[in-house]
């Protein structure tokens, strides 16, 4: 990746601090883990603009004692520092990355209106890279490529300066910060990304992440515009932020493909991102949904098309409502439903279903990450819980699932969010680990639906 390596660093950090500030107007909550890169958005924000922070905020996801180690970090630099400092830990420890973001993000959005602040972060260009290779990996359309620098609330100075930049000024300034564990691993896509495809990616064809990132940077003008536009066309957001509407006939008048990039972004105000199916089918509902009627769409969400309420203007209105988002508690079930519609995605994990079955033998089908579940049973997912249970070919009568995980290598901070697959209620399948002896995996068996697991992390 080219970098601007003979700037001086603290003109560079100093600069890219002004510009991304610049069109901020109020004060900023810094969101700071305690890792590298935000312990230095932390101490530059300190040096060169202390009167822009309203709080340093810091979560605790409760996982153990790098986390807290990390926040008490975060706590004593800040006081050092003479900032105000908001510490909140985890009451309920999520299972699974999604959990831990959701955590974060709900802790950070509290802090941000009670300071009546915007919440800066301190992803970099590296974190862009990574974040665009992998939704390229996922099938992300043009939306999805503008990534980290899609418009946004949140300021993110550090977006167009790389991680070996910060840490050059890290080395300068003795900066203290502590390494996430997290940030070597490969047992999770990112990881992967970062350490195995991009270097590969960038031997095979120099310059391959400078284009990429260009590509990107387009996709977020775009969607600039997308978001001017959709501002023009007199969408309401209710207070709550979970209902937005916009006339029918500023979405009848454009054409299918319009439609199709116009729906995303309306959705996007309720907090609702639309996978392609949902953005298909509202396409057709547009122009065949009659008053009254309603179409359920990604996650629970619903689009209702309803006459105008009184005060606004007159012609039917299309309603976004996002569905009330309950966290599960521990261990219970995330999915469940029929063995024929796994959902694609729980979690970071994906489930995709191969069309045919691995023959008989082959690596596929040996492979602990590749199930067949048996057509029309009722199946369910959940993260592992201490306790479960497994029936296998090697012990019948039942062992620990843990014993499984220690020979899979499944490091423990990896096991709190891995999940297992139940059939008829009886844990059949720990992807990656072990497959049970109630799940008929014999290939060729045409009553048998294949899926494959893959773990992802963004
Ligand atoms: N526990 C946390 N508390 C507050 N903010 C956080 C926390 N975790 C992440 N963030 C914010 O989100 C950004 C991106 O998170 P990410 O997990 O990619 O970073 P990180 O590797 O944990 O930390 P860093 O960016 O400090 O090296 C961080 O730069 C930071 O601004």
């Amino acid at each position: 990746m080219s970098e601007l390596t003979n700037f001086p660093p603290d003109a560079l950090l100093q600069a890219s601090l002004e510009v991304a500030m610049a069109p901020v107007v109020g004060p900023l909550v810094l969101a700071v883990s305690g890792g590298r890169d935000s312990m230095v958005l932390l101490q530059a924000i300190a040096r060169w603009a202390p009167e822009r922070v309203a709080a340093v905020a810091t979560f605790d996801h409760g996982t153990g004692s790098y986390a807290t180690d990390a926040a008490s970090l975060v706590a004593a630099e800040s006081r050092r520092l003479g900032l105000t400092v908001v510490r909140e830990r985890s009451r309920t420890p999520g299972h699974s990355e999604a959990a831990w973001r959701a955590a974060r993000w709900d802790f950070l959005g509290r802090i941000a209106r009670a300071f009546k602040a915007r919440v800066a972060t301190a992803h970099t260009r590296d974190d862009q890279l990574e974040t665009v290779v992998m939704r390229l990996l996922r099938g992300a359309g043009a939306r999805g490529m503008a990534a980290l620098a899609a418009p946004s609330m949140v300021v993110r100075p550090w977006l167009g300066v790389s991680r070996s930049e910060l840490a050059r000024w890290a080395v300068l300034e003795k900066v203290a910060y502590v390494e996430d564990p997290m940030n070597v691993s490969r047992a999770f896509l990112r990881g992967r990304v970062r350490h195995e495809l991009l270097p590969a990616l960038e031997a095979a064809s120099p310059g391959f992440s400078d284009e990429i990132l260009a590509i990107a940077d387009q996709a977020a003008t775009w969607r600039r515009d997308v978001e001017r536009h959709v501002d023009a066309m007199g969408v309401a957001v209710a207070p709550s932020g979970a209902r937005v509407s916009c006339p029918a006939a500023a979405l009848e008048c454009t054409t299918r493909e319009g439609r199709a990039v116009l729906w995303p972004a309306i959705c996007a105000r309720a907090g609702v991102t639309l996978d392609a199916k949902g953005t298909r089918e509202l396409v057709k509902f547009t122009t065949a949904g009659r008053s009254g009627s309603s179409v359920l769409v990604s996650g629970g969400a619903i689009v209702i098309r309803r006459r105008p309420g009184t005060g606004e203007p007159p012609g039917d209105r299309f309603e976004v409502r996002r569905a009330s988002s309950k966290r599960s508690p521990d261990g219970a079930t995330a999915w469940a439903g029929a063995a024929e519609a796994l959902p694609p995605r729980v979690g970071r994990f994906r489930w995709r279903r191969l069309h045919t079955a691995p023959s008989s033998g082959s690596v596929a089908e040996q492979d602990l990450w590749t199930m067949g579940i048996p057509r029309g049973e009722q199946v369910a997912l959940r993260v592992w819980t201490a306790g479960d249970r497994i029936r296998t070919a090697g012990a019948p009568a039942g062992r620990r699932v843990t014993r499984y995980f220690s020979e899979a290598h499944v490091p423990a901070l990896d096991r709190s969010t891995w999940p297992v697959l139940l059939v008829n209620s009886e844990l059949v399948w720990v992807p990656g680990v072990c497959r049970g002896l109630a799940a008929p995996s014999r290939p060729g068996r045409p009553e048998l639906i294949w899926y494959r697991c893959e773990p992802e992390f963004d």
